[in-house]
């Protein structure tokens, strides 16, 4: 329904969600913009704020082997060399964004973990409205018109809607994983 967004089920086990879970919350986190975060890599950050910030410290263990295997499923020319980890409490969101075009490469992938939640995209001309599912341990591939033109958002609530009513939202951590032009 959004050309060039693909995503995977079940990209990572439950053994595989547990330990990265536990890789990151190993590391320190740091608050920005109301979620916490953790930026490694080269820091071009946040969209439309675009390149800034003091550098970031080199990929840890867990998110070379990300990379890795992204780009050896194909879904990257070269491994992604920014990782932005984000964490989200029942209520916290992102605000509709095309991640920076001038900072980074023609691929963006995320992997959820924890906690189910609705992402949105829209199209800015005509505004169609694409709710999507990203459950644990899926991955999430935006390329072309996914990547370029629609922007997502994760709406800021503590619920979100399913086929049988609400379903609340837990604790959410992302790792979205990118490459530096
Ligand atoms: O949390 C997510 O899945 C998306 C994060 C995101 O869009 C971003 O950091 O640019
Ligand atoms: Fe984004």
């Amino acid at each position: 329904m959004v050309p060039g967004l693909v995503c995977v089920g079940r990209w990572l086990d439950e053994d595989g969600r547990r330990r990265l879970t536990a890789d990151i919350d190993a590391a320190p986190w740091s608050s920005q913009l109301r979620r916490r975060v953790q930026h490694y890599g080269h820091r071009y950050d946040y969209g439309s704020r675009g390149v800034g910030g003091t550098p970031a410290p080199p990929l840890p263990g867990w998110a070379v082997t990300l990379a890795r295997r992204l780009h050896e499923d194909g879904h990257f020319d070269r491994p992604p060399d920014q990782v932005i980890v984000n964490e989200y409490l029942p209520g916290q969101g992102i605000s509709a964004h095309v991640d920076h075009v001038g900072s980074f490469g023609p691929v963006v992938a995320s992997v959820s973990l924890l906690s189910a939640c609705v992402m949105e995209f829209t199209h800015p001309e005509d505004r169609t409205r694409v709710p999507v599912v990203l459950e644990p341990g899926s991955l999430c591939v935006m390329t072309g018109p996914a990547r370029f033109t629609w922007r997502h958002s994760i709406p800021a609530r503590k619920s979100d809607p399913g086929p049988n009513g609400r379903v609340p939202r837990g604790r959410r951590v992302s790792v979205t994983l990118r490459t530096v032009l």
